[in-house]
């Protein structure tokens, strides 16, 4: 059995006359939390919708293997890795009706909210109030969706990611639209799931976001894999002047980074 949570090996992913990606290969072993950082356009969202099985490789889809295994049925595969994305978010936080327990509970049956034929056991409901718990969002029970700031929207859907206690959690710019104070709490909670023992892999443009947890990371470039290896290594000024095109620097404080345009 692979101890790699996800390995792709020279994939390409094109629309049209477009690449969005170009013979990528990377990889992340189960336990190492994961940063793909990249500027917009780089192709991250792409690799997301990649990972997720929402868009299948030119040429097949046998260079992207999870937990060692390169077909999967969905609904089996969001049980061990988790996604939460700005889509399922423009998708959750806009249902009008749906209250927030069982926006959390609709995770076990991979829908948009609970209908009749979805039977929730007292496990389920234990096991989302645990995951509203570990996000620090139980207040929030009993509140419509619709009516979340995004910060609370954002911690509700990655409870809902968390109810099958998934090996990994894949995360697409969680921090995009909060604020500096809001973010860093949000960040905390997501340092208790890394510390917990789920695989985080975050995708991000910040180098702010990336949590002292993180010890890896994939830089992607126009569509290109620049660099993967470890955070010592690769946040350095030089490294991400490459990366973004513009002359930074990198300033370590404690266990986080933080860049600045020169
Ligand atoms: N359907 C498509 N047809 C043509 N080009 C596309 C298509 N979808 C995405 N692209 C292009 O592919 C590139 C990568 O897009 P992607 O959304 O993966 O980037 P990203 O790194 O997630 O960007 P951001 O940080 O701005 O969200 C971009 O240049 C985008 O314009």
């Amino acid at each position: 059995m692979s101890d790699l949570l996800l390995s792709i090996d020279d994939v390409s992913v094109t629309r049209g006359d477009a690449v969005l990606l170009d013979r990528v290969s990377l990889s992340v072993a189960a336990g190492a939390h994961t940063a793909i950082l990249g500027r917009n356009g780089s192709g991250k969202s792409t690799l997301v919708r990649l990972i997720a099985r929402d868009l299948y490789p030119a040429g097949g889809g046998e260079g992207v293997r999870i937990f060692g295994e390169s077909r999967w049925d969905v609904f089996e595969l969001r049980k061990r890795l988790g996604i939460v994305s700005p889509a399922l978010h423009a998708d959750l936080a806009g249902e009008e009706s749906l209250e927030v327990m069982d926006a959390v509970l609709s995770g076990f049956f991979a829908a948009r909210g609970l209908w009749r034929h979805h039977k929730v056991s007292p496990e389920m409901r234990a096991a989302a109030r645990e995951a509203l718990d570990r996000m620090g969002a139980t207040a929030l029970i009993g509140r419509r969706m619709a009516t979340l700031s995004t910060g609370e929207a954002r911690r509700v859907l990655i409870a809902r990611a968390l109810v099958h206690r998934p090996e990994a959690l894949l995360l697409d710019e969680p921090c995009a639209s909060l604020d500096p104070a809001t973010r860093r709490r949000f960040l905390d909670a997501l340092r208790g799931i890394a510390a917990s023992g789920t695989t985080l892999i975050m995708v991000t443009h910040h180098v702010e976001e990336i949590l002292p947890e993180i010890d890896r990371l994939v830089l992607l470039r126009e569509g290109r894999v620049l660099a993967q290896g470890s955070k010592e290594a690769l946040l350095s000024g030089p490294v991400l002047t490459d990366l973004f095109g513009m002359a930074i620097t990198v300033e370590r404080r404690g266990g986080w980074y933080r860049a600045d345009l020169d």
